[in-house]
C-alpha cells in the first residue's frame, strides 16, 4: 500500500460557532481494511464523516481519495468516486417498499423515473439480489416504516451497496440493533471486505470494534489521538483516559 492508496485526511477543521467539532484532524485509513473510528460522545467523529463524505464542507484542511482532492465536493460526487455511507439514525424512505428504497438508491434525485413502470430490469433484479444478500428478500414489498429498526439498517445496507462502492463509511450500524443482526451486519462486513471493499465504521459497541476491525482509530476532542491493532488500542492509556474523562 502506498500513501496514495484510498482515503487520506489531511488537517481537517469544521467548527459550529465556538465548538470546534473537528480540529486539524489528519487520518489515513487502512485501504483495503475494516477501519473503526471510536471516541467518546461528541468527538467529532459523525462531522468527521459529514466532511469527508460531501455533507457539510469543511472549514480547512483536504480529504483526498486515491491521490484525488475531494474537498468540499457534493455529496453524490464523493458517492460517484466510489465512497458510500450510511447514517447514525438509518435513513429509508419510510413509505416505499425495501426494493423501492433500493431502485431510488441507485438513482439519486430520480424518485419518479426509479419508480416508473419503465424502470430497469436489471435494477429490479440487483435490488432483489443485494435484499438476498442481506437475508430481507422476503420483505421486498414491505414497506420500510413495517421492517424493524435492525432490519431497516441491512436494507440502508443494500441501498449503500446499489452503486458499488469501494470504500463504505457506517455510522453505528450496530446502534439500536438486536445482537442476532448485529452479528448478521459484522458477518456481511467480512465478507463484503473479503470481496475488496474497505470499510470505516464508527461504532460505540466496542465487542464489535474490537472483533471486527484491523485498525483503530480514537478520536478525542475532534482529531485522532491514537491509532492501531485493536487489541493495542484495547490497552493504550491516552484512550483508556479519553472514555473515562480525564
Ligand atoms: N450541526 C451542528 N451544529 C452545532 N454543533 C454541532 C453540530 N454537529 C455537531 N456539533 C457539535 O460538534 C461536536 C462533535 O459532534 P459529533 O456529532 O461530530 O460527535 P460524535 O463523536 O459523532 O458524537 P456521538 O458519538 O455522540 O455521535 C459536539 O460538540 C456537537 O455538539
Amino acid at each position: 500500500m502506498t500513501a496514495e492508496r484510498g482515503l487520506r485526511v489531511e488537517g481537517l477543521t469544521k467548527s459550529y460557532g465556538g465548538v470546534r467539532a473537528v480540529d486539524d484532524a489528519s487520518v489515513t485509513f487502512r485501504h483495503g481494511r475494516i477501519n473503526a473510528l471510536i471516541g467518546p460522545n461528541g468527538s467529532g467523529k459523525t462531522t468527521f464523516f459529514n466532511c469527508v463524505t460531501g455533507m457539510v464542507e469543511p472549514d480547512g484542511g483536504t480529504v483526498t481519495y486515491h491521490g484525488r482532492d475531494l474537498t468540499g465536493w457534493p455529496a453524490h460526487r464523493v458517492a460517484y468516486a466510489g465512497i458510500g455511507r450510511s447514517f447514525q439514525l438509518c435513513r429509508v424512505f419510510p413509505r416505499l417498499t425495501a426494493v423501492e428504497n433500493l431502485l431510488v438508491a441507485v438513482r439519486p434525485g430520480s424518485v419518479l423515473r426509479a419508480l416508473s413502470p419503465a424502470r430497469r430490469k436489471a435494477d429490479v433484479d440487483r435490488a432483489l439480489g443485494l435484499l438476498t444478500r442481506v437475508g430481507i428478500e422476503h420483505l421486498a414489498d414491505v414497506e420500510a416504516r413495517d421492517l424493524s429498526y435492525g432490519q431497516q439498517k441491512l436494507l440502508e445496507l443494500a441501498g449503500v451497496l446499489m452503486a458499488d462502492p469501494e470504500t463504505i463509511l457506517l455510522d453505528e450500524p450496530a446502534g439500536g440493533v438486536n445482537p442476532a443482526l448485529i452479528d448478521r451486519i459484522g458477518a456481511l462486513v467480512r465478507e463484503l471486505n473479503a470481496e475488496g471493499r474497505t470499510f470505516l465504521i464508527v461504532e460505540h459497541n466496542m465487542d464489535v470494534v474490537m472483533s471486527l476491525s484491523d485498525h483503530v482509530v480514537v478520536f478525542d476532542r475532534g482529531r485522532p489521538i491514537a491509532e492501531g491493532p485493536p487489541d493495542e488500542i484495547r490497552a493504550d492509556p491516552l484512550v483508556l483516559a479519553a472514555y473515562l474523562g480525564n
